[in-house]
């Protein structure tokens, strides 16, 4: 699949209607590197990377989504205040959710950020390693030693949240913590030079996602199953997913009403 992306971005027929993108970006520094240049980027490398971007781009954002839907499920009244916003907000006759409409939202981001803090999609980041000698917390390391940073613990610290076992979206009203690497007590992303690359686009896919799921859509238990019967184990190595399939039932939403070739 890589080298047919590649090849198609080789060809002389492309059309340059389309954008720069990354590989046209990696095909250029290939085509200017020199003969003698000590590190090489070549076709594999490149292949590597996009392999990356893929697999870094798709889990992410699906767990995310998937503990936001839970922790909604387990907690029915920020069910329905997310939804009453997003129903007041965007009215009832919408086709489509787009893009445009995510920053009308605010509750909605709130929820999210209070799911990346119980849930963060990669809870101990991406490995780091030592460069020179560091002491961290009076603690000696050595260079080339190998760094964990346990996001999910430190997001759940007493110390540093108040009740942090519970789900709370408003912990984040006029909350100077952020997303983006800069406030340490909270890392969904990562911080510095390797953090997520995809923050832009995870997020965006994160909202859209949980925005169409939660206009369109009342979400009930299956019969017979309350709030406290949604397991939370989680599972996984790089990625925390939710151990049991979350099982909810969609119900198109009366309060919603775009034309009947929709409900049809
Ligand atoms: C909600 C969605 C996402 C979350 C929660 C997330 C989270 C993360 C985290 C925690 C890291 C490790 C950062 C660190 O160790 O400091 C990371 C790295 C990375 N992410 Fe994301 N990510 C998301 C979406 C995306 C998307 C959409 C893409 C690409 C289209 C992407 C591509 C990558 C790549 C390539 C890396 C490795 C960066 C490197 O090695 O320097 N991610 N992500």
């Amino acid at each position: 699949m890589f080298q047919h992306m590649i090849d198609d971005h080789l060809s002389p027929e492309r059309s340059s209607k389309y954008h720069d993108d990354i590989i046209v970006s990696m095909l250029h520094v290939i085509h200017k590197q020199e003969k003698d240049d000590s590190l090489k980027l070549t076709i594999d490398h490149m292949k590597g990377v996009l392999t990356n971007i893929f697999l870094g781009g798709i889990d992410t954002g699906a767990v995310t989504m998937i503990w936001t839907m839970t922790e909604l499920a387990r907690n029915m009244e920020v069910m329905k205040k997310v939804q009453g916003e997003i129903r007041d907000r965007l009215g009832n006759s919408k086709e489509r959710v787009t893009e445009e409409d995510i920053g009308k939202v605010p509750y909605l981001y709130l929820v999210i950020m209070e799911t990346f803090r119980l849930h963060p999609a990669l809870p101990l980041l991406l490995p780091r390693e030592t460069m020179t000698h560091i002491k961290v917390q009076g603690y000696d390391i050595p260079p080339k030693r190998r760094i964990l940073v346990n996001a999910w613990a430190i997001a759940r610290d007493p110390k540093l949240w108040t009740n942090p076992e519970e789900f709370n979206p408003e912990r984040f009203i006029d909350n100077p913590v952020g997303y983006r690497g800069q406030s340490f007590e909270f890392l969904p992303f990562g911080s510095g030079r390797r953090m997520c690359p995809g923050i832009t686009m995870g997020m965006a896919t994160v909202e859209l996602g949980l925005l169409n799921l939660l206009y369109f859509f009342d979400w009930k238990l299956p019969d017979g199953m309350t709030e406290r019967d949604i397991d939370i184990e989680e599972a996984g190595t790089l990625t925390v997913v939710k151990k049991v399939p979350l099982k909810l039932v969609p119900v198109l939403s009366s309060l919603v009403t775009p034309n009947s070739s929709f409900r049809n």
